[in-house]
C-alpha cells in the first residue's frame, strides 16, 4: 500500500532528522551562522510581538540554543529593548556559531542565577533545545523554578528547556511558555503531551533551510490535517450502494454506542448503515433512527456473506468476551476493511497474538490508553513510539486516542493530531469516531487516510461546536465541515 504524506509544510522531524536537515543545508553551501542569525531574528520578532515592553532576561545555554539567544539579545537591544543576558557556563567554552554570536554581543554577560530575572518583565529561554540530554539541574533548574514563581511570560527558543524534542516528555521541569519559536519544521515534542502544553503558541520559522533537504530525509511523520488525505468524492452518477454500506455490530446492554457510531457513519457519507443487533435488543435498535437498517446479529456469518457490506465496525458497546472475540475473527476473515474498537480490543486481553495473526493494514484498531494497555501490555516510550511499535507488532493501523491522537501505519507512516479540543473527552465520543472512520472506509478511502481524516473531522466538529459538547452533537456538526468543501457538479 502506498502511504502518501502530502507536503503541506506538515512534516514533523525527529531531533536526529533536524540535525540532518541542518547538515544538508550546510552541505548545500548555507553558512551555519546565517541559519543562526535567522533563528535569532525569528525569536526577536516573536518577543517584540508577545512580550511586554520592559527589561527582558535572555537565558543562554552552552550550545547552539544559547547562540540563538545571543542573536535575539543583539537584535532586541538594537531596537531599544532593555535586555539582561545570563549564560550557563563560561563564554570561553562556547563553540562554533554560538561562540561567534556571543562575540557579536557587546553587552554584559552575567552568570545564570535566579537573580538574573529580577527587574525583568519577560524571558527568552535559550538554555537547551534539540541537544537536551538529561534533566535540568543546578542553576538551570533553579532559574526555571524562579520563572514559575514569578509567573513571567516566556518565549522558548526551539523547545521549552526541559522538554525532550522527540518524546514531548518533561525532563525534570520546563517553563510554561507563552510561545515557542522552532525552526524549519516542528518536532514530535511540540505535538505530543505534555511538551505541547508547555510550548504555548508554536511558531515555525523559516530560517533558510531549503525544503529540498526533505527529499533526502524522507520524513514519515506529519501533523494531521486536510493536506494528508482527501475526503471521498460524491460522484454525480453515484447511488447509495456506491457510497458504501457499513455494518456495525451492536451490543445487548450498551445500545447507545452502536447507535452513535451509526449516525456518524451516515453523516460522513456512507450510503447505507446497518446495525447487527442481538435478538433481545432488536426492539431498542428498531426504535432508533429510522434511516438505520437493523438486522439480527445471529448468526453473524450470514450477515457477512453479503460483500456489499463493505466496511465493518465491531466493539462499541459490544460486551467483552468470547462471543465478541469470535465475531471479530469472523469479520476479519472476510478481508474487508474493519474497525476494531473498545470491547473488540478488550476481548483479546491476555491473548493478543490470537488477534494479531488475523490483522492487516485493512484493519484499524482504535484504542484509548486503557484498551491499548490491555492489548499491547506496558510499552516503553512516547505515545508516538508506542503507537508505531503496536502497529508493527500487530500488522494493523493503530489509532491511539487521546489529547494527542497518533495514527500509525504498520509500514511506518504516522500522524499526530494537535488541534482536538479537550471537551472531546465525553462519554460516547470514541463511538462517534469509530463510526466516522467506518463511514469513510465504506466510501473507499484507504484505511490509513480514513483513520487520519476521521480523527481530524472529529476534532474539528468538537472545535466548531465548542464547550458543552456531548457525543450526540458531534455527528450534527459534520455537515457544516463537509460543506466547507462545496460540491460542484462541474468538478
Ligand atoms: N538544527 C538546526 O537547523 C538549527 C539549530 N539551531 C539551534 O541549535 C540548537 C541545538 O544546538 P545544540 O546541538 O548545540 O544543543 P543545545 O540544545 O544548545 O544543548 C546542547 C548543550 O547543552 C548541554 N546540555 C544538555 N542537556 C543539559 C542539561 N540538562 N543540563 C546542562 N547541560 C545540558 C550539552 O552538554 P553535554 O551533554 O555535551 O554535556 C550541550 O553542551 C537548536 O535547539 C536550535 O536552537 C539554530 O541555531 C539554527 C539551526
Ligand atoms: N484531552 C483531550 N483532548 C482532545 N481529545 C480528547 C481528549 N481526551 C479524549 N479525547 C478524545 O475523545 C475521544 C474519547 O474516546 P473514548 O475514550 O473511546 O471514549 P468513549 O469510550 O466514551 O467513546 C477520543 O477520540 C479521544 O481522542
Ligand atoms: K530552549
Amino acid at each position: 500500500m502506498r502511504i502518501t504524506l502530502l507536503r503541506m509544510n506538515q512534516e514533523i522531524l525527529s531531533v536526529e532528522q533536524m540535525y540532518r536537515a541542518d547538515a544538508l543545508a550546510l552541505a548545500a553551501g548555507i553558512a551555519g551562522a546565517r541559519l543562526m542569525e535567522a533563528a535569532g531574528w525569528a525569536v526577536a520578532r516573536a518577543a517584540r510581538r508577545l512580550l511586554p515592553k520592559g527589561r527582558i532576561a535572555i537565558l543562554c545555554g552552552p550550545g547552539n540554543n544559547g547562540g540563538d539567544g545571543f542573536v535575539a539579545a543583539r537584535l532586541l537591544a538594537r531596537d531599544g529593548w532593555s535586555v539582561r543576558v545570563a549564560l550557563l557556563g563560561a563564554v570561553e567554552r562556547l563553540k562554533g556559531d554560538a561562540a561567534i554570536m556571543a562575540g557579536r554581543w557587546t553587552g554584559r554577560v552575567e552568570p545564570l542565577t535566579p537573580d538574573a530575572l529580577h527587574g525583568c518583565v519577560g524571558v527568552i529561554d535559550a538554555l537547551f533545545g534539540a541537544g537536551l540530554a538529561r534533566p535540568l539541574e543546578g542553576a538551570a533548574k533553579a532559574v526555571v523554578e524562579e520563572i514559575g514563581r514569578l509567573r513571567l511570560p516566556v518565549i522558548a527558543v526551539d523547545v521549552p528547556s526541559g522538554v525532550h524534542g522527540d518524546s514531548g516528555a518533561v525532563l525534570g521541569l520546563a517553563p510554561d511558555c507563552l510561545a515557542t519559536v522552532t525552526f524549519f519544521r516542528p518536532k514530535p515534542g511540540h505535538c505530543l503531551l505534555p511538551g505541547r502544553l508547555k510550548c504555548g503558541e508554536l511558531v515555525v520559522a523559516d530560517i533558510g533551510i531549503p525544503a529540498a533537504v526533505l527529499d533526502e530525509i524522507a520524513p514519515d511523520l506529519c501533523r494531521n490535517g486536510p493536506g494528508v488525505w482527501a475526503l471521498p468524492e460524491i460522484k454525480a452518477e453515484g447511488h447509495k450502494y456506491s457510497r458504501g454500506h457499513v455494518l456495525i455490530l451492536g451490543g445487548a446492554e450498551m445500545t447507545g454506542a452502536a447507535r452513535l457510531a451509526a449516525r456518524a457513519a451516515r453523516r460522513v457519507g456512507a450510503g447505507l448503515v446497518s446495525i447487527a443487533a442481538p435478538p433481545e435488543a432488536l426492539g431498542v435498535y428498531r426504535a432508533g433512527d429510522p434511516g438505520v437498517l437493523v438486522a439480527s446479529s445471529e448468526p453473524f456469518a450470514d450477515l457477512l456473506e453479503d460483500g456489499r457490506r463493505n466496511a465493518l465496525l465491531l466493539g462499541p458497546g459490544g460486551g467483552v468476551g468470547e462471543a465478541l472475540a469470535g465475531k471479530v475473527l469472523a469479520a476479519l476473515g472476510t478481508g474487508r476493511p474493519c474497525v476494531l474498537d473498545a470491547d473488540a480490543l478488550s476481548s483479546f486481553e491476555g491473548r493478543s497474538a490470537d488477534l494479531f495473526r488475523h490483522l492487516s493494514d485493512r484493519v484499524v484498531l482504535t484504542p484509548h490508553d486503557g484498551e491499548f494497555r490491555r492489548l499491547f501490555g506496558e510499552m516503553p516510550g512516547s505515545r508516538l513510539e508506542r503507537a508505531r511499535h503496536a502497529a508493527r507488532l500487530s500488522g494493523a493501523i493503530v489509532l491511539l486516542k487521546g489529547a494527542d491522537t497518533v495514527v500509525a501505519h504498520p509500514k511506518g507512516g504516522a500522524t499526530i493530531t494537535t488541534d482536538a479540543p479537550p471537551w472531546l473527552a465525553t462519554a460516547g465520543s470514541g463511538d462517534v469516531l469509530a463510526g466516522l472512520l467506518a463511514g469513510l472506509l465504506a466510501q473507499g478511502m484507504e484505511p490509513f487516510e480514513a483513520a487520519c481524516a476521521a480523527v481530524w473531522l472529529h476534532g474539528r466538529a468538537a472545535a466548531e461546536f465548542g464547550p458543552g459538547l456531548i457525543a450526540e452533537d458531534l455527528s450534527e456538526a459534520i455537515p457544516a465541515i463537509l460543506a466547507e468543501r462545496r460540491w460542484d457538479p462541474h468538478d
